[in-house]
Parts: structure tokens; C-alpha cells; sequence
């Protein structure tokens, strides 16, 4: 139409397709960065995408403060100092709403002997698809937020909103220290935020969506140790309790082959299933042969669409990671492992409690080593600890996201959940209790953690629309209130 609100968001729409081989660029310079945090010895790169993201907000005049979050205790007892977080504002009018996006510039670890088709550090386009680690999770959606806040300044139009910004480089490891930063700030930095905006995750299908539930995580560590040294199986096979065959043991006893959590309790919490419940599913575009050609799977543990996404969205899973200690690598050594220590995660639906979970696991796993009469010693430990989160769909954000997703995809969004976590979405809302939604722009089949982790093109540019539509959306909400 012709209206004067569509003829703002046409004069940002041009702005954006006018700047599209810039902003892909720029993506490609972040994604150059190996800013893995699960790797200590990385924490310098991780800390280079943070100085990356900094430049980028006060070259458009917004103003950085880098929070110190503490330290990080290392298993060999020494303390180092985390990677900061970012907190940035732009100038603020107080009669205007105020937005802060959540974001991060960390990734998951990648290696091209892993089987990636390209470099993963080096964004490579192959048939409108940008592929390179941490395209979709989450560089691009972060550098789509900052177009957006430069799109308005590149076209001379006045921010319908004032912006805040946190971008951390911890996440992919559980968020340390951001949850206290957050209960330091709220009186501060969090005062005048109205909606906090998170976009860490993916479309369910082609369809564009906002999402209004994310599960929580917990990590754990199950160590178990024998002889003081690695051992010659041909000496000692047979006559001791081998570490690894404990911790097969363990692990073997967390679920079975339909994919149910094995430990006592564990699915009591889970939330009980309503009739409305069951209806959101039927709508919700979900392919499940492309799921599977995608994934290269056989067949999955669901056979019908709203099984495998309550299997996602709503019941607990866990997941065997791997064995630090192991022999892992190619070839046929014959070695006992002294010590070997299992990694598994639990995936938390509501109402389940991540303290509660961590006491009944342990319990669990303590019971069953005992079955094993082992002379060995155990140990359990946990990381993460995230809740799961929810949001109410009517919340202001979401009626702005709606118009938003229509303005520039000309489609009602689905709303979804999500299977994954984001650490601090619940913290965000319990410890400020601002309204907090999440307005994903990654594709269903960008391989988030996997090989060959993309963004499309389409995505990353008419996510950066989406974003310039969300803050004038949400300004419009305010005028007509
Ligand atoms: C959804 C987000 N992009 C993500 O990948 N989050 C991680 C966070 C996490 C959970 N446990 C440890 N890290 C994830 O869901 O795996
Ligand atoms: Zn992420
Ligand atoms: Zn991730």
C-alpha cells in the first residue's frame, strides 16, 4: 500500500537490498574469527569478536562499556579471566520504547577434517547460501541487528526506538557469569530496557516464525578412575575392573532405545500434556522427509510430525556427547585408559528444575555404580544448569513481530518453540521481569553446531528487514496505545 508507514519501511527495505554485498561482507570478516569458546586457548579470538562487535556499534555512534564478569576456575585449579560482555546504548529519548537485543559472537568448535565441504572460518556463497561457522549461530543474526539500527541512520530516518545492546562470547558454554552481571545491572543498564529481544535460533520450515518457548540444559561429567597410568590390555585385560567398562556401564544406563530418560523421577515434572496444547502442533509446517534428508537419518524415534516436535519442544532428552580419556584416534592401540570421563546433557522442559535434576542423576548414576562392585572411584559434576523458557505470545513484542514478519515476508509467522538453549532467556525475564521474545531469522536447515553451518542470503537480508520493520512496528504499537 501507499501509506506512510509503508512508504518508511520501503525507503529501509531499498536501503538494505542497496547494501547487501557490504553487509555479507562483513559477515564474512567476523566469521574469519575462530571464536571458540569451549576452547580456553581461543578465549583471544572469542575476546578479538567482541573488540569486532564494539567497533562496529561506536562507528555508529553507540557507546560500549565492556563488563568484566569474573573469572573461570580451570580443572588444573588455576583461575583465568572471562571474555567480557558487552553492554552498548545509543542515545536515549525518553518518550520513545526502549529495545535491548541479546546476542552472541562465540561458536561452537569446527575443524574442516570434521567433513566440511569449505573452510569453516572462510564464508563461502554456494548457490545463495553462506556457508562458514557461526553464519547463522549467531554472527549473522547480531551484524542483521546492527544493519538494521544502520539502515535508519544510513536513510536519514529518525530510530523509532532507543537501542541497547548485550552481545556476550560465552554462550555456547553456558552463559558464565552473565547471569550475575544481570542481577548487578537490573537497576542500571536494565532500568528504562522495555523488551529484551533474543534471535539464537531457527525457523521449524520455510516458514518465517517467532518463537515463545526455549528448553534448558544441563551438562554433566561422569569420571571415573582407576590405575595410576594407562595400561597393556594383553598384562592387565581380564584380572582388573577396567574404568571404561565402569563408564559404559553408567552411560548405558541413562535411557533406552526409544529414546526415554532411564533416571527415576526425572520425567514426573514434566508438564502435563492439554488438549490446547495438542491443537498448536496440527498447524505448524514441518517436513518431515526433508528433516530427515537433511539430518541423513534413517527414520526417527517419532513417526508423525507433532511427535518429533513434542519430542523437541515439550519432553526432556538426553544426549551422550563423548568420553574424554578414550582412545579416539585412528588405529588400534591396546590400551586400558586410567581415567575416562562421559559427557551427556539433559534437555529441561517445564516445570522441571535443573537442581532437582542434578540430585536425582546423581543418586542415579551413584546406585548403579554401586551394582558395579568397582574398586575404582566415581565422580559427577555438572555445568550449565539453564532453565527452560516461556513467553506470552500476546506480549507487545510478539503483536509488533507479527506485523512485522507480514511486512516483510507478506505471511503470518507460526509460532514455535525451540529444542534448544538459550541460557540466559529465563534470567532475563525472571531477574528483570521485562518482556523477553525471541524473533529467530536462521533457516530450518541451517545446521546450527554441525557441518557446514549456513545462513541463506534470503535469510541473513530479509532478516535485517525484519529487524528496521520490528523497531518502527514497535513504535507504531506505542503511538496507537
Ligand atoms: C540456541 C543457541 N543457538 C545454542 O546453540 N545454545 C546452546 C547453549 C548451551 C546449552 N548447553 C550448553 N550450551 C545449546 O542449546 O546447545
Ligand atoms: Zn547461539
Ligand atoms: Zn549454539
Amino acid at each position: 500500500s501507499s501509506s506512510p508507514s509503508s512508504a518508511v519501511l520501503q525507503t529501509l527495505f531499498q536501503y538494505i537490498n542497496d547494501h547487501q554485498n557490504e553487509f555479507v561482507q562483513r559477515l564474512g570478516e567476523w566469521v574469519a574469527v575462530k571464536s571458540d569458546s569451549s576452547n580456553q586457548a581461543l578465549w583471544g579470538e572469542v575476546r578479538k569478536s567482541l573488540n569486532m562487535t564494539s567497533d562496529r556499534i561506536q562507528a555508529m555512534g553507540g557507546q560500549v562499556e565492556f563488563a568484566e564478569v569474573g573469572t573461570k576456575q580451570l580443572p588444573n585449579g588455576e583461575s583465568v579471566a572471562l571474555p567480557p560482555v558487552i553492554l552498548a546504548q545509543f542515545k536515549r529519548d525518553p518518550s520513545k520504547p526502549t529495545v535491548c537485543f541479546y546476542g552472541h559472537t562465540d561458536v561452537q568448535p569446527a575443524k574442516k577434517e570434521d567433513g566440511w565441504s569449505t573452510d569453516p572460518y572462510t564464508l563461502t556463497e554456494i548457490n545463495g547460501n553462506l556457508y562458514g561457522r557461526g553464519a547463522t549461530d549467531n554472527k549473522g543474526p547480531v551484524l542483521a541487528w546492527l544493519h538494521a539500527v544502520e539502515t535508519y541512520q544510513g536513510t536519514k530516518q529518525e530510530m523509532p526506538v532507543n537501542i541497547k545492546i548485550i552481545v556476550e562470547g560465552m554462550e555456547e558454554v553456558g552463559s558464565d557469569g552473565l547471569a550475575e552481571l544481570i542481577r548487578q545491572r537490573n537497576d542500571s543498564f536494565f532500568s528504562d530496557v522495555d523488551y529484551i529481544v533474543i534471535s539464537d535460533n531457527v525457523w521449524v520450515s520455510r516458514h518465517p516464525a517467532l518463537t515463545y518457548g526455549t528448553r534448558g540444559s544441563s551438562y554433566f561429567f561422569v569420571e571415573v578412575e582407576g590405575p595410576k597410568l594407562d595400561l597393556h590390555s594383553g598384562v592387565f585385560g581380564g584380572s582388573i575392573q577396567e574404568p571404561m567398562t565402569d563408564l559404559i556401564a553408567l552411560l548405558g544406563s541413562l535411557l533406552d532405545n526409544t529414546g526415554k530418560i532411564l533416571v527415576p523421577g526425572l520425567n514426573d515434572a514434566v508438564a502435563p500434556l492439554t488438549e490446547e496444547e495438542k491443537k498448536l502442533y496440527e498447524d505448524i509446517h514441518f517436513d518431515l522427509d526433508e528433516m530427515k534428508k537433511t539430518a541423513g537419518v534413517k527414520r526417527f524415534l517419532q513417526d508423525n510430525k507433532e511427535g518429533i516436535l513434542m519430542a523437541r519442544w515439550r519432553y526432556p532428552s538426553l544426549s551422550i556427547h563423548g568420553i574424554e580419556g578414550a582412545f579416539s584416534d585412528p588405529g588400534s592401540k591396546t590400551v586400558i585408559p586410567r581415567r575416562v570421563i562421559g559427557k551427556f546433557s539433559i534437555r529441561q522442559v517445564p516445570n522441571m528444575e535443573p537442581a532437582v535434576v542434578e540430585t536425582q542423576v546423581k543418586k542415579h548414576l551413584e546406585e548403579v555404580f554401586a551394582k558395579q562392585k568397582s574398586p575404582n572411584t566415581l565422580k559427577v559434576t555438572t555445568t550449565v544448569g539453564a532453565k527452560p523458557w516461556m513467553a506470552n505470545v500476546n506480549d507487545v513484542p510478539y503483536v509488533a513481530g507479527r506485523k512485522a514478519v507480514k511486512a516483510v515476508f507478506g505471511e503470518e509467522p507460526e509460532l514455535i518453540r525451540e529444542g534448544s538453549t538459550i541460557p540466559i532467556a529465563n534470567n532475563f525475564q525472571e531477574v528483570t521481569g521485562k518482556s523477553t521474545m525471541m524473533l529467530p531469522i536462521s533457516g530450518h536447515d541451517d545446521g546450527e553446531h554441525s557441518q557446514n553451518e549456513k545462513i541463506s542470503r534470503y535469510n541473513f537480508i530479509e532478516g535485517t528487514k525484519l529487524f528496521a520493520a520490528f523497531f518502527h512496528e514497535l513504535a507504531q504499537l506505542q503511538k496507537d496505545s
